[in-house]
């Protein structure tokens, strides 16, 4: 699996406001903002592109429009907080909606909204979650692409668990993984460590 970690110094500031227990909910939801236009930003290095025909103020010229441009899916509720930068990013993306709530004794998935497009065949897709600690809601994502035809999924994230990151590159799944850190280990809640707590419940409050 192809693995690219964006560690540019501005993401690093901002992945240190995200992993500060005194960082306020506004506040984190500012930082993943910011840190999102930077995730994408590299998620789209080397996109293919299309010709599309403009006139500058002074001559007729080629510039590009994005090939394809990615179906953008937050998973609820931590996704949410990366859907408006990366929206605003690629504004003709469409976008789809997941969501998933781990069960906090079994760490296991539990899916409670699923609306995407019937047939993904021709569309690459971008998963947009935080946070990727057992692998258990992104392998359940996508899986649930992967069954409407994706054959090019991104899982945009923030931090990893080591677990996590092997489960994505062991599912044999077409997936690549865009990422700002990979973190030490899960602790016995599997919640990542050093991580940031619950990425949910930072930006919205406990559910
Ligand atoms: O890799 P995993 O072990 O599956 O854990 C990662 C998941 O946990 C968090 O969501 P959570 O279940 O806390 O829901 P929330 O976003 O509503 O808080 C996070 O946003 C991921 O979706
Ligand atoms: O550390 C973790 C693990 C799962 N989900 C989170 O929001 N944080
Ligand atoms: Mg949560």
């Amino acid at each position: 699996m192809q693995i690219t970690t964006v560690d540019h110094p501005l993401a690093l500031t901002r992945l240190t406001t995200l992993r500060d227990k005194n960082t306020d909910n506004a506040a984190f939801r500012g930082a993943l903002d910011d840190l999102t236009q930077m995730l994408i930003y590299e998620a789209l290095r080397g996109w293919p592109t299309d010709d599309r025909q403009i006139e500058t103020p002074l001559v007729p010229h080629t510039g590009v429009r994005l090939h394809r441009p990615p179906l953008l899916v937050p998973v609820l509720r931590a996704g949410l907080g990366m859907v408006d930068q990366a929206h605003a990013m690629v504004p003709e993306a469409q976008v789809g909606f997941v969501g998933i709530a781990r069960d906090e004794a079994t760490a296991e998935p539990v899916p409670y909204l699923a609306s995407l497009p019937e047939d993904l065949s021709e569309h690459p897709v971008f998963v947009l979650d935080p946070m990727l600690a057992t692998g258990g809601s992104m392998l359940y994502t996508l899986n649930l692409l992967v069954e409407r035809g994706a054959q090019d999924i991104t899982a945009v994230c923030v931090v990893g668990a080591p677990a996590g990151v092997a489960a994505l590159n062991d599912s044999g799944l077409p997936v690549r993984l865009v990422i700002t850190a990979i973190d030490d280990r899960l602790d016995e809640a599997n919640y990542i460590v050093p991580g940031l707590g619950d990425a949910g419940d930072r930006q919205f409050g406990p559910r």
